[in-house]
């Protein structure tokens, strides 16, 4: 029925204060109304080269080239993978020769594999790249640099000389990333002028010297802590929509359970259900705490670095690169475990998981593959464990290491389920798993005579480590907000649900990882998972108000199971007629290959 609100008696149930848990939600109140106003930008919006432009363009390039860029004068494309290398930026192929004759650089791609490979919107659409390629002068190589190349006229759009480029093809899914051009891109001996190389970090004179910058070669990477901060929020928007479509539906469909009569149980009843999805819920709203923070964190960085101030720089590399590994993969499969919640229905597009899904996955890939990214923060690990000798102490999410000597005595004191809902027992118990597999990996390299054979030796380990780790800012993160003050009826209580919710599910995950450091006994984690169990009869009540929360409009949700009226079948069978095989009753092709089929003579009754 239109109009009728088939869920409004799950909302009935809240036992909180929704619009202020929106605006906590969207931040702030303010920027609660943005969002209410403005829900429609996407956030896949392809401006990933005026960050870029921004981080390493001199003053006087950015004011030559940003106003082109904003006014889309010129439509530029973050180009630097190659066929070749992705992950290994250094090892980038393509060349920029400085020609002192002509005072140009000429940018070239040696070989196939040298070819620039997935660049958005290079394809079609560019006219510029933001080419990343091996400075060349005097025949020494000063290693990877950032060159602003024109790639098609701005009159007529054809691709101008020694330029070749096309689309990479068909991605995974039949979905929207396919209206992304990725592309491909060979230069032969394009000639750029010498002010087109970006020089905010590094410069070539007219004379063909390189002068180095006085500050971190690593801040030409800055466009890539940007990104990944950003993606750290994404992820919580493409978790926080599949775990909305998800629960609202959970709530609609019933299975089994009928007695004389009474409807089934709705399957959001089901504890296997709760124990599926509420996790994830919780990893929504932790994921988008983590990237509140993350951003602030980044700001921080921005106004230091204005003050040549450098010293967070390594950290802020840690946290992004980090931070985006894990919660790219957190949203990933959750999206996938959304879709399996829903049953058949979740299979259907029209249930707007599988074009989520398609379209967010690549996350997991794209600015860096998910687990060289974890690899950083193993090596950041153990570069501040390293120093721990010459009496660094370490600061801000590395500080508990400071306090490794203390944390390897370390054993949790829970004696009940409720021991467990503390946020410092849990914080306790975070940091001393995640101290000690450091620790452990610390010690086993040290057994190697060549760093490098150990790292690569020990990198699974490595990888674990780093994730404990980033599981623990997460937890962390989580419990800190709840230190702010938080209006509303209700809303901090469920937040604490959801907090311990989240802690105790990846404990449970993880239990392996606690029980093998010896930071809690096998009663604890049993205990933990009893606290979990009861946690998640909390929520239950609160569950769709939860996911009303994020403030969703069925647009953007575009999903007949994530329909906030929850009048799901006939919609589901409305969007069902709308499939082109159903314009007639009679599909194309049938009088020619069925019906002649069906027409042969039988033969002593059989065909
Ligand atoms: C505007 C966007 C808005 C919203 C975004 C939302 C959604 C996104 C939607 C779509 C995104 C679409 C497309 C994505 C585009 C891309 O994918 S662009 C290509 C991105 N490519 C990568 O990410 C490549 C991954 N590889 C790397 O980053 C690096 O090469 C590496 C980290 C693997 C390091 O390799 P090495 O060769 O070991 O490193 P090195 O060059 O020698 O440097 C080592 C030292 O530098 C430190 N370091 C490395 N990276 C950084 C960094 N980014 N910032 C600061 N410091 C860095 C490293 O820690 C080493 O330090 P030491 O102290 O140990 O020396
Ligand atoms: C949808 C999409 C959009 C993209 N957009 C852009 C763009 O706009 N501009 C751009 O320049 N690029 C873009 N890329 C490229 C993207 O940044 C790279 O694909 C990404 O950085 C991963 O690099 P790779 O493909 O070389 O993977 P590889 O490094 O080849 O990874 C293959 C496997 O090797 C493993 N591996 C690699 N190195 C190590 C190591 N040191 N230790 C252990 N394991 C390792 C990885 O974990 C992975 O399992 C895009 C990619 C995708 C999928």
């Amino acid at each position: 029925m239109e109009g009728v609100d088939h869920l409004a008696h799950e909302r009935n149930k809240a036992q909180f204060d929704v619009a202020v848990m929106k605006a906590v939600w969207a931040g702030s109140r303010d920027a609660y109304e943005l969002f209410h106003r403005f829900s429609r930008l996407v956030a896949n919006d392809p401006e990933m080269f005026i960050p870029a432009i921004k981080a390493q363009a001199t003053e006087e390039q950015q004011k030559q080239w940003l106003p082109l860029a904003n006014k889309m004068k010129i439509i530029g494309s973050y180009t630097q993978t190659e066929l070749g290398h992705g992950s290994n930026v250094r090892g980038l192929e393509t060349t920029a020769t400085f020609d002192p004759k002509t005072d140009e650089f000429v940018l070239n791609s040696p070989t196939l594999t040298a070819t620039k490979w997935w660049p958005g919107g290079l394809g079609k659409i560019a006219t510029h790249a933001l080419a990343h390629a091996r400075l060349i002068i005097d025949d020494k190589d000063y290693g990877v640099h950032g060159f602003l190349v024109q790639l098609r006229s701005l009159d007529d759009h054809l691709t101008l000389p020694g330029i070749t480029i096309g689309d990479i093809g068909m991605k995974y899914g039949s979905g929207a990333y396919n209206t992304m051009d990725n592309g491909s891109l060979i230069f032969d001996h394009v000639r750029i002028p010498r002010n087109q190389m970006l020089m905010r970090l590094s410069q070539v004179t007219r004379e063909g010297k390189y002068v180095p910058s006085n500050v971190p070669r690593q801040l030409s990477y800055g466009t890539m802590v940007y990104v990944r901060q950003k993606i750290v929020f994404d992820a919580s928007i493409a978790l926080s929509r599949a775990v909305c479509i998800s629960t609202r539906y959970s709530a609609v469909r019933r299975q089994f359970g009928s007695h004389n009569g009474s409807p089934e149980t709705q399957v959001i009843d089901y504890k296997t259900q709760q124990a599926r999805l509420f996790p994830l819920l919780a990893s929504a709203y932790a994921i988008r705490f983590v990237s509140e923070w993350l951003n602030s964190f980044y700001k921080d960085l921005l106004q230091r670095l204005e003050a040549k101030d450098f010293s967070t720089l390594p950290e802020a590399h840690a946290c992004t690169a980090g931070l985006k590994s894990i919660t790219t993969s957190v949203a990933a499969d959750g999206i996938e475990e959304c879709r399996k919640l829903c049953g058949g229905h979740g299979y259907l597009t029209s249930s707007g998981l599988p074009e989520l899904s398609a379209v967010y996955i690549p996350a997991c890939t794209y600015e860096g593959d998910n687990v060289v990214m974890l690899l950083q923060v193993a090596r950041y690990l153990m570069k501040t464990i390293s120093q721990l000798k010459s009496g660094n102490k370490p600061v801000g999410t590395t500080a508990y290491l400071g306090r490794a000597e203390q944390l390897m005595q370390y054993h949790s004191d829970v004696l009940r389920a409720e021991d467990w809902l503390k946020p410092n027992v849990v914080v306790e118990a975070f940091e001393a798993r995640a101290a000690r597999m450091s620790m452990a990996c610390a010690q086993n390299l040290s057994k190697f005579n060549n760093p490098e054979d150990g790292f690569q030796e020990l990198s699974a380990d490595l990888v674990e480590a780093a994730t404990a780790h980033c599981q623990l800012i997460i937890v962390s993160k989580f419990i800190e907000k709840l230190q702010q003050d938080i209006p509303g009826k209700g809303v901090k209580e469920q937040l604490g649900v959801l907090r311990s919710i989240y802690a105790l599910f990846l404990l449970h995950k993880h239990i392996g990882d606690f029980l093998s450091t010896d930071c809690i006994t096998p009663k604890q984690g049993y205990l933990a998972n009893e606290q979990l169990r009861s946690l998640y009869s909390q929520v239950r009540p609160n569950a769709i108000a939860l996911v009303d929360a994020f403030n969703y409009t069925d647009h953007f949700l575009s999903s007949v199971l994530g329909r906030y009226d929850g009048n799901v079948y006939p919609k589901l069978y409305e969007e069902a007629w709308k499939d082109p095989l159903n314009d007639t009753s009679i599909p194309d092709g049938f009088h020619e290959y069925v019906q002649p089929m069906l027409k042969q003579p039988l033969h002593h009754g059989r065909l």
